[in-house]
């Protein structure tokens, strides 16, 4: 698989990479932007391995709005990590409507695999990420995807948790640590959820794999590291009309599991949902992983 090089970017003593490919699994063409840190291309070509932290981004984003406004490179740059930002969906389908709604369709794939016609064909953002993404280590070799992280806000913070999770349970050494800005932590229970699944799995016993308060009650994995969030008191979906992210109910679901004790959910006041808020905790999200991935 090639990735081309849409533009380089210098910035922060190492390097942004916009890529675009075409994906065997979502069956389109998909944009990933990459960040290389300065040790990427500073060490030995023998010595060095770079570990890779991946940032899932939210409903509506591509992988420019991290980039742009999330300021992670400056500490991805001193810890030497480097940084994947993954599209939210495909996009530009041959499915009718499918750009019409902000919280379903393009740019809401909810990395899930979907199941349903006419979505099964292209919206499978689970394994995309789980299996494609890694073969940026054959333009990269420096790239370690062995050592891995994962982190998101909103929905991408659903899918932070769901990889970390769902496939340490299955591989017990896929994710060394996870972290998320407002994640959607109790997706059946909400309207984005319910939405999201309905429209895209077949089945309603589907829709429990893919909800982190289901998965951490039973979650198998040998790594226990800190789970790490934020969540911002004057968030409109948290505090607003509707509760789309219900951080109490993991919480809740928490209790009594392996990770009771273990889940650091900071309420943070009077922050928003947007990357003014992630950009203020970036620092510390970034810390995190970089102590899991044997950085610091
Ligand atoms: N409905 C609004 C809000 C959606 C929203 O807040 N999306 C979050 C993720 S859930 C986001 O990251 N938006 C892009 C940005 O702030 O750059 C919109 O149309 O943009």
């Amino acid at each position: 698989m090639t990735f081309t090089v849409k533009s380089e970017i210098y910035t922060f003593g190492g390097r942004l990479l916009k890529l675009s490919h075409q994906s065997l699994i979502t069956n389109s063409f998909m944009d990933v932007n990459v960040y290389l840190p300065s040790q990427y291309f500073n060490s030995p070509e023998s010595l060095v391995k770079i570990p890779v932290l991946i940032y899932l981004s939210g409903l509506t984003c591509t992988p420019q709005n991290a980039s742009e406004k999330a300021g992670l490179f400056g500490y991805a740059d001193k810890y030497g990590l480097a940084l994947v930002f993954p599209d939210t969906s495909p996009k530009n389908l041959p499915i009718a409507g499918s750009k019409d709604s902000w919280d379903f369709g393009e740019s809401a794939g909810f990395y899930l695999d979907a199941t349903k016609e006419p979505w099964s064909k292209y919206f499978q953002m689970h394994s995309y990420i789980l299996k494609e993404i890694p073969l940026l280590a054959k333009q990269y070799p420096k790239l370690d995807f062995t050592k891995k992280s994962i982190m998101g806000h909103s929905m991408g913070g659903l899918g932070a948790l769901l990889f970390f999770l769902r496939n340490n349970s299955e591989s017990h050494t896929e994710f060394q640590s996870v972290s998320c800005f407002a994640p959607i932590c109790a997706p059946m229970s909400v309207p984005w959820g319910k939405k999201a699944f309905g429209g895209y799995l077949a089945d309603e016993s589907e829709w429990a794999q893919y909800d982190p308060t289901q998965l951490i009650k039973k979650y198998q994995g040998i790594n226990t590291s800190d789970i790490l969030i934020h969540q911002g008191t004057k968030d409109g979906f948290y505090s607003g009309d509707i509760n789309q992210l219900q951080p109490e109910k993991l919480v809740e679901a928490v209790k009594g599991t392996r990770y009771d004790g273990k889940l650091n959910m900071n309420l943070v006041e009077g922050y928003d949902h947007s990357y003014y808020f992630i950009a203020s905790f970036a620092g510390e999200h970034v810390l995190h992983h970089a102590k899991a991935l044997g950085l610091v």
